[in-house]
């Protein structure tokens, strides 16, 4: 699978997100967090941004939902044009129904899971989804510190992909910039979020094309 790489707006200017948009053409995504300070101890943006997102860039929007009731909400970001809405698996209580409506709607749909949590117990949705999203920092803040001890957890994941075909997307997300990024794409990432690497950088789609270049090198 080609690398891509989902810049998150997180790490962007909130006044200007048009114009921060419009900084990263060769993004495949952006990534766009929904925190709620319920599930996570921050709170974001919601529903009207990313409409008025949708009709400022067409870029794809990857919708990474932080909230504590994903079941009631991940459908109206795929009705709101999110290309692709994600899902944490320790918010969701009907996991299954809810990601087989975030695609019914058109949207590629995506199961989160955070550090602690393992990804084998989750084996049997992965027929359910289009995206694996294993977060290598903990949930609810930009600008942390990536977590080494996810690298196998990270191949764990491919392995188990691979098992069910390859199709699955496996991104990660938290602290993946210019250093972290190779052990990624070594460990089997293919989806790689980025906001402080990206928006942090005084050439925001330079940063890109060197990250990208970076996974590929290192991509087996
Ligand atoms: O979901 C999250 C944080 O909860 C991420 O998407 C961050 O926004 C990534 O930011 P950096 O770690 O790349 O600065
Ligand atoms: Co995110």
């Amino acid at each position: 699978m080609a690398v891509q790489i989902s810049p998150s707006i997180l790490a962007a200017d909130f006044a200007r997100l048009a114009d921060e948009a419009a900084a990263v053409p060769n993004a495949d995504w952006l990534h766009v967090d929904v925190m709620d300070y319920h599930f996570v101890p921050n709170l974001t943006l919601g529903l009207p941004v990313v409409e008025a997102l949708r009709k400022a860039t067409a870029t794809p929007l990857d919708c990474h939902l932080m909230i504590a009731d994903p079941d009631r909400w991940a459908p109206a970001y795929a009705e709101a044009g999110a290309g692709s809405v994600t899902i944490h698996a320790e918010a969701a209580k009907a996991p299954v129904r809810t990601l087989r409506e975030i695609r019914s709607l058109g949207a590629r749909a995506g199961l989160a899971l955070s550090p602690a949590t393992a990804v084998e117990p989750y084996e049997d949705l992965l027929g359910e989804i289009d995206m694996l999203l294993l977060m290598t920092v903990e949930p609810g803040f930009g600008g942390q510190k990536f977590l080494d001890i996810m690298l196998p957890k990270i191949r764990r994941a491919r392995a188990l992909i691979e098992r069910h075909g390859g199709r699955i997307w496996l991104q990660v997300d938290g602290g993946v910039d210019a250093e972290t990024i190779g052990r990624c794409a070594e460990a089997g990432a293919d989806v790689f979020v980025a906001g402080s690497a990206v928006y942090g950088a005084a050439d925001p789609a330079a940063a890109i094309d060197a990250l990208r270049a970076t996974a590929a090198s290192q991509s087996g």
